[in-house]
């Protein structure tokens, strides 16, 4: 990847690229990486957005593709010197087939591979999971844990299932001659849970709480920590990682790096509070209203709706026995990996990644739909 001073001469492609994340790391490459020539983006859906950039210096090819067709993969890789793998589904909410999961987050990814080892391709950066670690099915806390505490990673269900072994894939390709004879060089990035602007579930929460009249109920206790990191630094650390990934090979090529920075550690919802309590939502209850059993009650209840009415209507609440447990475990990173392996340090800083997210929230600024 020998990049000329004068002329920019890169060709990127970035699956998922119209994503949640996706966006963020297409933009933010468009922002920081100068030797970039052309981006690609590929996504099975093309959002509308990608318009605009076309008219920047840098070449933007939108891609309309599946990460399961194999030969449209290989045909978007062709000719790219790195690939940021992004795509994948995001459920935990029973919305998704077990085997679509499988076969986008798992098949899909050997497809990239694949495709960059026939293609000639060498850098390959992976959008993981800290799924990938846990919660384990025992609820056991993971408390400000790094990239080599022990723990026991034990899944269950089909989404950390297949960040698991997708991840598995990724770094047991590093290593691999690809076409022309040189060596695929990989890397796995592993974010919390991600915030910001374009995320989904948190304007969930924030209709869902103008509904009940300004407020949210506490169903968590205060005390539970949930890792959470805000997008825009998610996406530099791709940008970094691609970036520097030919340079420190030896060093990175094969590892797994959580996505960090300085958002605090707090429970899933008080962290929401941060956001939408300047947004007008008040959370009700120091401590969770509803005692542990009823919620576990309901959300077993919920697991038989989805089951009795799955013939007629999907029925995927946010409330069901996984995603309780989720936010009922302790699960956040202190590692400065990242910063000792590549230079990483977060580009927003907590206040500016928390003004943004509020800003997009309340309709006044930012990119993403
Ligand atoms: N949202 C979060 O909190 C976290 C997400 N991740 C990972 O980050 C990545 C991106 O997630 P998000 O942006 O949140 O999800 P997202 O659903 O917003 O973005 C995923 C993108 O992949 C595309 N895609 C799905 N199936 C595809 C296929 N068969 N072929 C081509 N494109 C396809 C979708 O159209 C979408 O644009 C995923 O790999 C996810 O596992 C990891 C940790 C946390
Ligand atoms: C009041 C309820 C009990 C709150 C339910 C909250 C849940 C919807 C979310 C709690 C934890 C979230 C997950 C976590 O942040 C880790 C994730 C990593 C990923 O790779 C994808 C997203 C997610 C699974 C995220 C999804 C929503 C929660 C389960």
């Amino acid at each position: 990847m020998a990049a000329c001073a004068e002329a920019p001469e890169l060709v990127y492609l970035v699956t998922g690229g119209c994503g949640f994340l996706g966006e963020h790391v297409v933009r933010m490459l468009l922002e920081q990486e100068p030797r970039l020539r052309e981006l690609r983006v590929f996504d099975l859906r093309l959002s509308p957005w990608l318009e605009e950039l076309k008219t920047g210096p840098v070449q933007v090819t939108a891609i309309q593709g599946d990460v399961t067709q194999a030969h449209e993969v290989a045909a978007a890789v062709s000719g790219a010197h790195v690939v940021i793998h992004t795509a994948g589904v995001v459920d935990v909410f029973g919305r998704v087939s077990p085997e679509t999961i499988y076969k986008v987050n798992v098949q899909g990814t050997q497809n990239v591979i694949e495709a960059c080892v026939q293609m000639g391709t060498r850098f390959l950066v992976h959008t993981s999971s800290m799924e990938v670690v846990g919660p384990n099915i025992k609820g056991q806390p993971f408390h400000r844990g790094d990239e080599d505490t022990p723990y026991e990673a034990v899944h269950k269900h089909p989404y950390p299932q297949s960040k698991a072994q997708a991840e598995r894939l990724v770094l047991e390709a590093n290593g691999r001659e690809v076409r022309g004879g040189l060596t695929l060089v990989t890397c796995a990035l592993r974010p919390t849970g991600i915030y910001g602007e374009g995320h989904q579930i948190m304007r969930d929460f924030y209709r869902q709480g103008l509904r009940l009249g300004g407020r949210l109920f506490r169903a968590v206790p205060a005390s539970v920590e949930h890792g959470r990191v805000y997008v825009g630094n998610v996406a530099w650390m791709h940008v970094l990682v691609a970036r520097e990934l030919e340079q420190r090979a030896a060093l990175m090529g094969g590892q797994v790096y959580f996505c960090y920075d300085q958002s605090p550690y707090k429970s899933y919802e008080d962290f929401n509070m941060e956001f939408l309590g300047p947004c007008g939502l008040r959370l009700v209850g120091t401590r969770p209203l509803l005692p542990h059993w009823l919620l576990v009650l309901l959300t077993a209840l919920n697991t038989l709706l989805q089951w009795l009415l799955r013939p007629l209507v999907l029925y995927a609440p946010l409330l069901n026995p996984y995603t309780l447990a989720m936010a009922n475990t302790t699960f956040t990173v202190s590692t400065n990996k990242a910063q000792r392996h590549f230079g990483y340090k977060p580009l927003f800083s907590w206040e500016v990644s928390r003004a943004r997210t509020i800003l997009w929230l309340q309709g006044k600024e930012g990119s993403a739909q």
